[in-house]
This record gives structure tokens, sequence and C-alpha cells, in this order.
């Protein structure tokens, strides 16, 4: 996943020390990081041709899915998914250095919403009544804490963000839950799936589906054929089409390659049955 002759330009959702900066430099240590402000602007960065891919988040272990990146790549995008990233996630509180005697009095919290999701019964129990604001990074709210050395805030962020921006971690540790990782997808232009080398070489592919109009038990028949080809499922969600209540897309990850002749009977099966599928692709995970 490198060119030292010719770098690639891999658009993230930064600053720089966000969580998805570090996904990104894990995953492409010689090339070229280019921070992008937000999520729809990393889509936009590869489908100008801007750069040659982004990566984003999107799936944390206790908030669930970051459904502007899954909306994005149904409604706004013709990309695809060509590897995903997978990291653990530590969340701190950290304030300004001038501020660290008085930490305990602080004003306002700064931080991505999924950021500021999975800290939220530390933050019910221990800082009630002191307002949130979301931030479109925790890299960014650590950023702009850093810029305001004469009051009392906190961010919430990884240990990269605090040592970036010079700032006091203050409590450590403090999201709800142990197990806290999230998903980062690659996204790109051209379906070609990042080596397998590296990876955990179990190849999924992400389906985007919609149902056949007011057929009674739809789903349990898409289901179906994918079951009795004992095709494994890791994840199944639906979305707002946006067209209306009621009316949804379905999001679903198989553990199967897209070129799996059991994968294209699959497919040309939920045609039949009237559903629209398209697949973003094939792709393998990577420890980030
Ligand atoms: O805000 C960040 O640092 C991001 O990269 C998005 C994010 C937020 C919370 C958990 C994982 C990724």
């Amino acid at each position: 996943m490198q060119n030292q002759e010719n770098p690639q330009q891999i658009a993230y959702l930064g600053p720089e020390a966000s969580f998805t900066y570090l996904a990104t430099k894990n995953l492409f240590p010689k090339e070229q990081l280019i921070p992008l402000t937000t999520i729809p602007e990393c889509f936009e960065a590869v489908s100008t041709g801007k750069v040659d891919l982004a990566v984003v988040p999107i799936e944390n272990a206790i908030e669930g899915t970051v459904t502007l990146t899954i909306d994005y790549l149904y409604h706004e995008s013709d990309l695809f998914v060509v590897a995903e990233g997978l990291s653990k996630i530590q969340q701190h509180l950290m304030v300004h250095k001038a501020q660290k005697n008085h930490w305990e009095k602080i004003e306002e919290i700064y931080s991505h919403p999924h950021a500021l999701a999975q800290c939220h019964k530390y933050l019910y129990y221990r800082f009630s009544n002191v307002p949130l604001h979301q931030y479109s990074s925790t890299s960014a709210a650590a950023k702009y804490v850093s810029e305001h050395p004469e009051r009392c805030i906190a961010a919430i962020g990884n240990t990269s963000s605090a040592e970036k921006y010079d700032l006091e971690i203050v409590e450590k540790n403090i999201h709800d839950f142990h197990f806290n990782h999230t998903r980062f997808l690659v996204l790109s232009k051209t379906n070609t799936r990042l080596p397998i080398e590296g990876s955990d070489g179990i190849a999924k592919t992400t389906l985007m589906l919609t149902l056949p109009v007011n057929v009674s038990g739809a789903l349990h028949q898409v289901l179906s054929v994918f079951a009795w080809r004992k095709l494994d499922l890791s994840k199944i969600e639906s979305r707002p089409l946006k067209t209306g209540l009621g009316e949804y897309f379905f999001i679903m990850d198989i553990l199967a390659d897209e070129h799996n002749p059991m994968m294209k009977g699959a497919m040309e099966e939920l045609a039949v049955l009237g559903c629209t599928v398209k697949s973003v692709g094939t792709y393998y995970t990577y420890l980030t």
C-alpha cells in the first residue's frame, strides 16, 4: 500500500491527530495524507479526482453507524470501498495546560458527536450541567481548546491530539464501555481492493439494497437468498431512502467475495425477487 516514487494522495477526516488520521497513517505510512474538515469533503475529493483515496469513519462499537458516511455512500456518490481499517478507541478528557488546576470547574466540553456519545454516562454523572458542543472531529476540538487558553473548557479525544495541541489529559479512558472500536472505510473511484498482505484475509462485500414495493415477506426472502447459500452476514442495517416515511434502503455486509459463484447467484436471485442491489466492493480488514 505504498509507492515511494509517486506517493498517492489520501484524504482523511482531519485535522492531524484525529482517530481517522491515526488509522490512515497506519494504513498508508508512505503516502501523502491530506486533512479535510468534513466527511462530505472527503467523498467529494475522491469523486472529483483531487485525491486518489479517502478514509472516513463508518461505525463505532458503542455508538453505531456514522450515518453521514452510509448516506453519502448510497445517495451522493458512486465510490467503492477498497479496504477497511479497524482501530481501538480510547477517549480522554483534556484541557489547556493553563487550566490544568481548575479542570473540575470546566464550563464547556467539545468533541466529535460520536466521541461525546461514547462518553455519555461519564458526562451525565460527572458534568451533568456542562454544555456539550459538537465539533467536526476530536482533533478539531482539541485544536480549538488549545487556541483558548483563557477559557476553562475541555476536549474529548486521543493521546495524539493531547500531544499535538499541547493539552493536559485530566481523566483517562472516559468512554462508557471497555470494548470501543471504530471501523474506517477507504474510498476509491475504482473497484480495486487493496492487497491482502497485512489484512485479516477475510473478504467482505458491502451491498446496498432496496426491496420491491409492497411485497409481504420481502426481507425474509432476501435473507433466505443468503441463508441457504451459507453466506455469512456480519451486518444489516436500514436507513431512510429520504423519499417518505417507511421507505428504506438496506446495507448488508457479507463475508464473501463478490466474484464467488454463490455471491453471483445471490445477486441474480435478488434481482429476480425485484430488489435493486449494488455492490460497493469486496475488501479486506486491516488492524490499524
Ligand atoms: O473525531 C475523530 O477523531 C474522528 O476521526 C472521528 C471519530 C470520532 C470518534 C471515534 C472514532 C472516530
